[in-house]
C-alpha cells in the first residue's frame, strides 16, 4: 500500500520519499529496457577489462586475513561437503567464460584486426572490446587498472558472470565491508577553513554546502512538488561529507544484497530463485539502505544524462563501423531517456563553497581507497562486480564533479564508460527487483492473513481466546485429565483393563503394576489364605523338614500303590472291552487320574 511504501523513507533525501521513489521508479521503467539492451547486446558494454588476479590486497595480509584464502570465504552452509561441487561457494565465485589477455598497444599494431587474437570467441567484435587508452588521469576517482601490476589485465564477459549469489560471506566479506565503511571518516585537514568541525556554526560552510546538496536533491527528487523541511538534516557530525560518501557506499552494498537475494541459489536443491526471506532480513527492515540505493540511482542517472551530448561523437568500435553505430544508438537511447527528469541531482551545489577543493580531494582519495580495498575481496565474481561498481561510481563522480564543459569529457576511458553504464544497469535492476520483492512480501502477508482467518475456530470463551491451545488440541479436544497425562496405548488397555486409579498413574507405575500382576500370584489365588511364613530358624527348619517329609511320603506311597493301581486299570479295562465285544452293557470307568491332595507349589 501507499502507506507501507512510505515506510522506506526515513532519513532519506526527502521527507516524503514516496513521491521521489515513485518518480525514480517511473523513470526506471522507461530507462531499464534501453539499458538492458545496451549492456546485454553490445560487445563494447558486455566485456570488461580488469586486473583481477595480479593485485595483492594492500590493506592486510592475505594469508592471515582473507582474499584468495578459501578459509576466509566462510560458506553459507555448515558443511559444504554434502552438496555437489558446482553449488559450493568456491565454484560459484569462480569466473566463467572465455578470457582474453590485454597485450598492450604493440600487440594491436601487430594484429590490428584481431588485437585479442580471437580469445573471446569468433562472435565477438574485438574492435569494440579492446581498450586503446590505458593512461591514468589524475582526476580519476578509481584506481587505474594498470597502475601497479605488470599485467595489463584480462577481458571478461559480464554476461557469462552475472552478479548474483555466490556464497561469499563470513569474516572475509565482513572485513572488506568494515574497511570500506571506515573510509567514510573524513579528515579534519580536509577542512582548513573550518576550525570547529563539530559545531553547527553558520560559518561552517562545508556543512552548509552539504546541507544544500541534500535539500536540493530533495527538491529535485520530489519533482519540486513537495515541501521539504529544511531544519531536519543532521549535519553536525565530525565527518562532514560522510553522508554523501556513506550514501554511495551503502547504496552499492544494498544493491549487491538485492542482487544476491534476487538471484539466489538454494544450495541443497540447486535452484536459482528470488529469496523473499533474504530480502525480508537484509533490506526491508532498513529503509535507509533502500533510500541510499535510490540516491545512487539518481546520481548515476544524472551522470549518464550529462554524458549524452558528448557520446554522440564517441568511437566505440574501431574497425567495425556497423557495430560502432549500433552501439552509439543504444547508448544515446539510454542517455536520452535518463535525461527526461531534468536536474535529478544538482552536483553544482557540491564542493563549491569554501571547503570545496580540499573536500573534493579527500573525497577522491577515499574513493580510490575503496577501489583498492576491492582487491581484498576473496571471491572472483564478487571482486569483478565490486570493482566495476566502484569504478562506475568513481566515473559518475568524475563526470559530475570534474567536468564542467564538453571539452573535458574525451578523457574518459573505455573501462570507465563500461563501468558507468553497467553500474547504472545494476541499480536499475535493483530498483526493479525491490519493487517485485515489495509486492511478493505484500502478497505473502495477505496469504498468511487469509490462512489465519480460515483456521480461526468458532468463537470460544474469553479465557481460551487469551491462551490459544496448540493446533492439535484445538482439532481434538480432550478431557482435562487425559491431556495432562498420557494414556496407555489401545493394545495395552485391551490386555490389562485398569482401574480408574491406574489410569491416573504415570506410565511407569502402570507398567510396573502390570508386570507384577501378570508374573506373581495368579488372579484366582489372590483371595486365598496367606501361606505360612516361618519366623525363627527352628520354625523354618521344621517347616522345610515337613515339606521334604511330605514329598518323600507322597513319592514312596505313589510307587507303593502303583503296581496295584496299574493291575486294577488293566483288569477293569479288559472287562469293559470283553463286555463290549460280546454285546453286554459296558460299565463306567471306576478309575481316573487325579493330582495328589498335596499342592505342588507347597513342595
Ligand atoms: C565488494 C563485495 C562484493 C560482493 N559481492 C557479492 C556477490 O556478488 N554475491 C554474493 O553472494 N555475495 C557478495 N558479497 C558478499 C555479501 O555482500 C555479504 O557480505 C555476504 O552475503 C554476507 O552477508 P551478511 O549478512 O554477513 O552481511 P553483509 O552484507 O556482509 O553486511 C555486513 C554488515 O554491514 C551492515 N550493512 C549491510 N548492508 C548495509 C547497507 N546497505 N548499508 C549500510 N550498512 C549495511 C550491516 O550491519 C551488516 O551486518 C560481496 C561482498 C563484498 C565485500
Amino acid at each position: 500500500s501507499e502507506q507501507e511504501d512510505c515506510a522506506i523513507s526515513p532519513k532519506a533525501i526527502v521527507q516524503d520519499a514516496c513521491a521521489s521513489y515513485a518518480t525514480l521508479d517511473r523513470l526506471n521503467a522507461q530507462v531499464k529496457p534501453a539499458l538492458d539492451d545496451l549492456t546485454q547486446t553490445t560487445d563494447f558494454f558486455s566485456h570488461y577489462r580488469l586486473n583481477l588476479f595480479n593485485k595483492a590486497c594492500p590493506f592486510w595480509n592475505d594469508e592471515g586475513g582473507m582474499c584468495a584464502n578459501i578459509g576466509c570465504a566462510v560458506e553459507t552452509l555448515d558443511n559444504e561437503e554434502d552438496i555437489p561441487e558446482v553449488w559450493r561457494a568456491a565454484e560459484l565465485g569462480k569466473l566463467e567464460g572465455p578470457r582474453a589477455k590485454h597485450l598492450g598497444q604493440s600487440a594491436r599494431k601487430r594484429h590490428p584486426e584481431k588485437p585479442l587474437l580471437g580469445e573471446l570467441g569468433g562472435g565477438v567484435s574485438e574492435g569494440c572490446v579492446f581498450e586503446y587508452d590505458d593512461e591514468c588521469d589524475e582526476r580519476d576517482y578509481c584506481v587505474p587498472e594498470d597502475e601497479s601490476a605488470g599485467s595489463k589485465g584480462d577481458y571478461v564477459s559480464l554476461l557469462r558472470n552475472p552478479e548474483r549469489f555466490t556464497g561469499y560471506g563470513g569474516m572475509g566479506s565482513r572485513q572488506v565491508w568494515d574497511a570500506i565503511y571506515r573510509e567514510n571518516c573524513f579528515q579534519r585537514s580536509s577542512f582548513p577553513h573550518t576550525a570547529d568541525l563539530g559545531s553547527s556554526s553558520p560559518k561552517n560552510l562545508a556543512q552548509q554546502d552539504f546541507k544544500q546538496v541534500l535539500d536540493a536533491a530533495a527538491r529535485q527528487l520530489s519533482n519540486d512538488k513537495l515541501e521539504v523541511p529544511s531544519g531536519d538534516v543532521e549535519t553536525n557530525d565530525e565527518c562532514l561529507e560522510k553522508r554523501v560518501f556513506y550514501r554511495v557506499v551503502s547504496g552499492m552494498h544494498a544493491s549487491i544484497s538485492t542482487h544476491l537475494c534476487w538471484d539466489f541459489l538454494n544450495q541443497t536443491t540447486g535452484e536459482w530463485h528470488p529469496n523473499l526471506s533474504c530480502y525480508a532480513a537484509r533490506l526491508h527492515p532498513f529503509p535507509d539502505r533502500i533510500s541510499n540505493l535510490y540516491f545512487n540511482y539518481a546520481l548515476l542517472t544524472r551522470a549518464v544524462a550529462k554524458l549524452g551530448p558528448y557520446l554522440k561523437d564517441y568511437t566505440f568500435c574501431t574497425g567495425d563501423e556497423v557495430e560502432d553505430i549500433a552501439t552509439r544508438n543504444k547508448v544515446l537511447e539510454v542517455t536520452d531517456r535518463a535525461a527526461t527528469v531534468p536536474q535529478i541531482f544538482d552536483e553544482g551545489l557540491m564542493f563549491v563553497n569554501g571547503e570545496g577543493p580540499s573536500l573534493k580531494e579527500d573525497f577522491r582519495n577515499r574513493f580510490r581507497n575503496v577501489s583498492r580495498i576491492m582487491d581484498c575481496v576473496g571471491c572472483d565474481k564478487c571482486r569483478l562486480w565490486g570493482k566495476i561498481q566502484t569504478s562506475g561510481y568513481g566515473t559518475a563522480l568524475k563526470v559530475l564533479f570534474e567536468f564542467d564543459n564538453a571539452e573535458d569529457l574525451p578523457v574518459l576511458k573505455r573501462t570507465e564508460l563500461v563501468a558507468l553504464f553497467n553500474t547504472h544497469a545494476r541499480l536499475s535492476s535493483s530498483l526493479n527487483a525491490l519493487a517485485k520483492f515489495r509486492d511478493m512480501l505484500q502478497a505473502s502477508k495477505k496469504e498468511q492473513e487469509s490462512e489465519e482467518t480460515k483456521k480461526e475456530p468458532e468463537p470460544e470463551p474469553e479465557e481460551s481466546k487469551k491462551e490459544p491451545e496448540p493446533e492439535e488440541s484445538k482439532k481434538q479436544p480432550e478431557p482435562e485429565e487425559s491431556r495432562k497425562e498420557p494414556e496407555p496405548s489401545p493394545e495395552e488397555s485391551k490386555k490389562e483393563p485398569e482401574s480408574k486409579e491406574s489410569v491416573a498413574a504415570t506410565p511407569n507405575e502402570m507398567k510396573e503394576e502390570k508386570t507384577m500382576g501378570s508374573e506373581s500370584t495368579p488372579p484366582e489365588k489372590k483371595h486365598q489364605k496367606e501361606p505360612f511364613r516361618p519366623q525363627t530358624i527352628t520354625e523354618q527348619f521344621k517347616h522345610e523338614f515337613g515339606l521334604v517329609w511330605d514329598a518323600v511320603a507322597l513319592i514312596t506311597g505313589s510307587w507303593y500303590r502303583a503296581p496295584a493301581a496299574f493291575f486294577h486299570i488293566f483288569s477293569s479295562e479288559t472287562n469293559r472291552f470283553v463286555r463290549f465285544w460280546i454285546g453286554l452293557p459296558v460299565p463306567d470307568r471306576d478309575w481316573s487320574f487325579e493330582w495328589p491332595s498335596l499342592q505342588r507349589d507347597e513342595l
